[in-house]
């Protein structure tokens, strides 16, 4: 597909087909088509918002509506339908009109909010009369935040859970940015979603290995550096060195990198052994001589609960431990062990309560999570929806909504919406225009083609953060 003056693709591809035809059906005169974003449920009963900026500036902002892309679109639209539905006459309008800019207004919670589900997340509606049929062919396009949405979400449920060891277990929350790496990039489906899903996380954490997020990050959180990594092997760079070369391997490992932290898998012929001869045995001086940095064990198989439990006590055998004030083990600083393997919301838990039930501190350990963090979820894992909810017709305003008999689950809202707070802080989803528009916890973000509210990282890491951890940093 060429690419345009604009340097974009063509946003006017950037739909279902079944919407290019959508401007013929709506009732005659309608003038406005107002709709609305929800999570209507699913696997975790609130959402962390976030990627809609992703969204808004990649695709929608500034001159997205050219006299080339209308052609190309045109003509794709022919040679698709075989036949001219294609509204050239709605799109020339708008590139004329509204100079290439696109008559919409999208009213959306603040990115990192965390909204149980239910709850409106963001509107959208068309500005000008003439452009009602915009509103719904940006759904295909809107929609796509579920999966932002849902890493962030997924990726927060993890921090709840290891936060709550640590705060059991472990004497500071120090570590806890660190506590869960994204080693999701191989496991993504491209290199965009990559950095999508990858900047998702980092909404919650601060370890990643998934550049493509730092990348993302910069580009469309205005973050120069949103995660940070550390030197590591992988199974190539210590079995290359043969079977009999891995204390070498190791050895070289802490060598190359003689002060910070540094990664070693350990698991290519026995982790055991590994522990116990080569990082305790043979490499003990090496080891216990690191200054300002650990070595941190990476075991790479077998049943994480175990394998964890198994290496913290092999190490605690060689290198000595102490216990902290909560009365839990911990290793010397300068070892540590980050399980990668295995790793997803629902296992996390079983390695930290194997970890309790054996006296080990939660801060012994980092977890690393790859396809469970980026990729394996979709849009019905929160059950995200866009719906019309009002409409203008023929100068009558209506209340749209649907209620199938075969799903009220499926039930949608009515009318124009708000989102408001409770005096107790929770949400409140105003329907019908009853809400107060002083009290709308809505944000306009675009309009007519202009980015209205740019979100820093920061202020969506402060938005998302656990309750938890704020007071800490209150008190
Ligand atoms: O071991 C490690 O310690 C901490 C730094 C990252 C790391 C491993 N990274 C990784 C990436 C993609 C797939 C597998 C591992």
């Amino acid at each position: 597909m060429a690419t345009t003056a604009a340097g974009g693709d063509n946003v006017l591809l950037v739909t279902d087909s079944y919407k290019v035809t959508h401007h013929l059906q709506y009732p005659p005169n309608t003038t406005n088509v107002y709709s609305y974003f929800e999570s209507r449920g699913g696997k975790f009963p609130s959402t962390v918002f976030f990627g809609l900026q992703y969204i808004l500036k990649r695709w929608l902002c500034g001159k997205v509506v050219t006299k080339e892309k209308i052609e190309e679109a045109r003509e794709l639209y022919e040679l698709h339908f075989g036949h001219d539905h294609f509204n050239t006459e709605g799109w020339n309008y708008i590139l004329e009109k509204h100079d290439g800019h696109l008559p919409l207004r999208i009213k959306a919670v603040p990115e990192g909010s965390v909204v149980p589900y239910k709850n409106v997340l963001f509107t959208v509606e068309n500005t000008d009369p003439k452009c009602h049929w915009l509103t719904n062919y940006f759904e295909t396009l809107l929609v796509q935040v579920w999966y932002p949405m849902t890493v962030a979400t997924n990726s927060r449920y993890q921090k709840e859970i290891i936060a709550k060891y640590m705060d059991k277990t472990a004497d500071t929350f120090d570590k806890l940015p660190f506590m869960l790496h994204d080693f999701g990039f191989r496991g993504s489906s491209s290199v965009e979603s990559a950095g999508i899903g990858g900047c998702a996380h980092l909404v919650n954490f601060m370890g990643t290995d998934t550049i493509a997020a730092i990348v993302t990050a910069r580009k469309f959180y205005a973050c120069n550096i949103a995660g940070f990594s550390i030197p590591a092997a992988e199974h190539s760079t210590i079995t290359t060195w043969g079977k009999d070369g891995e204390q070498a391997a190791f050895k070289n490992m802490l060598e190359q990198f003689p002060t910070g932290l540094v990664a070693c898998v350990s698991d290519s012929y026995n982790i055991w052994d590994a522990c116990e001869k080569l990082w305790g045995g043979a490499l003990k001086e090496l080891v216990s001589g690191r200054k300002d940095g650990a070595l941190v064990v990476r075991p790479d198989s077998g049943d994480p609960p175990q394998v964890v439990v198994k290496v913290l006590e092999i190490l605690s055998h060689q290198f000595g431990k102490v216990q902290n004030k909560k009365g839990y083990n911990l290793l010397p600083p300068f070892i540590r062990v980050i399980q990668g393997d295995g790793i997803s919301y629902e296992s996390l838990g079983d390695i930290l309560e194997n970890m309790e039930k054996n006296q080990w501190s939660a801060e012994n350990l980092a977890f690393g999570s790859g396809g469970a963090l980026l990729q394996k979820m979709d849009r019905d894992t929160q059950k995200c929806a866009y719906k019309c909810s009002y409409a203008v017709c023929n100068g009558k305003e209506v209340n749209v909504y649907k209620e199938p008999i075969t799903d009220l689950g499926k039930k949608s809202k009515k009318g124009r919406l708000s989102l408001e707070r409770m005096e107790d802080g929770t949400y409140i989803t105003k329907e019908q225009g009853t809400g107060d528009p002083k009290k709308d916890l809505l944000v306009t973000v675009f309009e007519n083609g202009k980015l209205l509210r740019d979100y820093t990282f920061d202020e969506i890491r402060r938005n998302a953060e656990l309750p938890l951890l704020l007071e800490r940093t209150q008190n």
